[in-house]
């Protein structure tokens, strides 16, 4: 039995922390709303984020965070992306000793181009951390917190930690592989959720499959050719944190990204989607970061970039279809073979 410290209780930190319950951990989840706390002990659901499912009762709720990680043997950082400094620096302040931290958010940083891993990097002293590892693959909380049969990845370059966070988490309905592909690992969650953007202004304009496949497709290949570009092995994306993760993002009813762009799809902007969202939908992030990141290291993504201009520049959406049909015929093929003749020859 470890004890572990999950930090966010959104929906994904609420439902990792249930599977390590299951598992006969030692559990806090740490949350930084002090009435968010409150109504977790008085009814023992997560009302706001994950209806429907109890919290078991050896779930310790906390909204202290030097008392949530004092002797924590992990911490599980699950808040969203644009909240990871601003945790980091809090527990920088504390954390006295090396800890394995693992981290389940899936986002990259406007401006800095970093991901999530490094991000972490640098707001914590190299002294405490014993090694970050990445958690990844298609998993929404809604049907983990069923205990419905999901699958994902963690990945680290030290394959102890991801053999270690593999144990910690492996149940008979939560499967984890090992990976030591981390850039893949977290360009491929991050980036998903672009596409999903997409997948749902597709639904949103009523296109239907063959429109939404395409999407799922060239997105992989777009994805692919930037992370790739970024020193991801692109095996990786044949594999859960790519397109397993990007198809269970394009076509659920739960995926919070998809939902974001299915309201996009039916004319509202950035501020009336997100007031109707509720939760977090990272793609609308990591697209101003993608677009910003591609546009400097000459990769090409044009649906991205469509996406970049609905969001960002109001542009209707069905014109941005119109202009990714009409571009100058290409093979399907060239860059993702050139890619894996150079990667497979390493
Ligand atoms: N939901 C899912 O199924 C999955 C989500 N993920 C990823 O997990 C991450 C978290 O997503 P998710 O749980 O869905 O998000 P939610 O929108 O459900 O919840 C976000 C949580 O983070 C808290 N939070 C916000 N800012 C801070 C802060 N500065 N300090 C501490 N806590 C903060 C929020 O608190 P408050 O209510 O006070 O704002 C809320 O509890 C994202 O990167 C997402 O992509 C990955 C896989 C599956
Ligand atoms: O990453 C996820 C599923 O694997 C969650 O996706 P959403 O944030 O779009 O709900």
């Amino acid at each position: 039995m470890s004890k572990i410290t999950v930090l966010g209780a959104g929906s994904w930190g609420t439902a990792l922390a249930l599977v390590l319950c299951d598992n006969q951990h030692q559990v806090t989840l740490w949350t930084h709303n002090s009435e968010q706390k409150l109504q977790l002990e008085k009814d023992r659901v997560n009302n706001k984020y994950l209806p429907g499912v109890s919290l078991p009762n050896s779930l310790h709720i906390s909204d202290n965070l030097n008392q949530s990680v004092d002797e924590a043997d992990a911490i599980l950082l699950v808040v969203p992306t644009k909240a990871i400094r601003n945790v980091c620096k809090q527990l920088n302040a504390i954390l006295d000793k090396p800890t394995l931290i693992i981290h389940a958010s899936k986002g990259i940083e406007p401006d800095t181009h970093l991901r999530i891993s490094e991000m972490i990097r640098e707001e914590l002293d190299e002294s405490q951390i014993k090694d970050i590892v990445v958690l990844s693959g298609p998993s929404h909380a809604e049907e983990v917190g069923l205990r419905h049969p999901t699958t994902v990845t963690a990945a680290s370059e030290i394959k102890d930690t991801a053999k270690t966070t593999q144990e910690l988490f492996m149940n008979s309905y939560f499967r984890v592989y090992t990976s030591t592909d981390v850039i893949g690992v977290e360009l491929g969650g991050a980036l998903k959720n672009i596409i999903a953007l997409g997948a749902g202004i597709s639904d949103g304009l009523e296109y239907g499959d063959n429109a939404k496949a395409a999407l799922i497709t060239r997105g992989l290949a777009e994805i692919t050719r930037l992370a790739t570009n970024l020193g991801a092995n692109p095996l990786t994306f044949i594999g859960l944190s790519g397109v397993g993760d990007l198809i269970v993002t394009c076509t659920s009813v739960h995926s919070r990204n998809w939902r974001a762009g299915n309201l996009f799809g039916k004319g509202m902007n950035i501020d009336e989607v997100e007031e109707e969202l509720g939760m977090v939908a990272e793609g609308i992030r990591t697209t101003k970061a993608v677009f910003q990141l591609a546009n400097k290291i000459n990769v090409k993504m044009p649906i991205t970039q469509g996406i970049h201009t609905i969001i960002f520049d109001d542009e209707e959406p069905k014109k941005v279809v119109d202009y990714l049909m009409k571009r100058a015929p290409t093979n399907e093929m060239d860059d993702i073979s050139e890619m894996l003749r150079t990667r497979l020859s390493d």
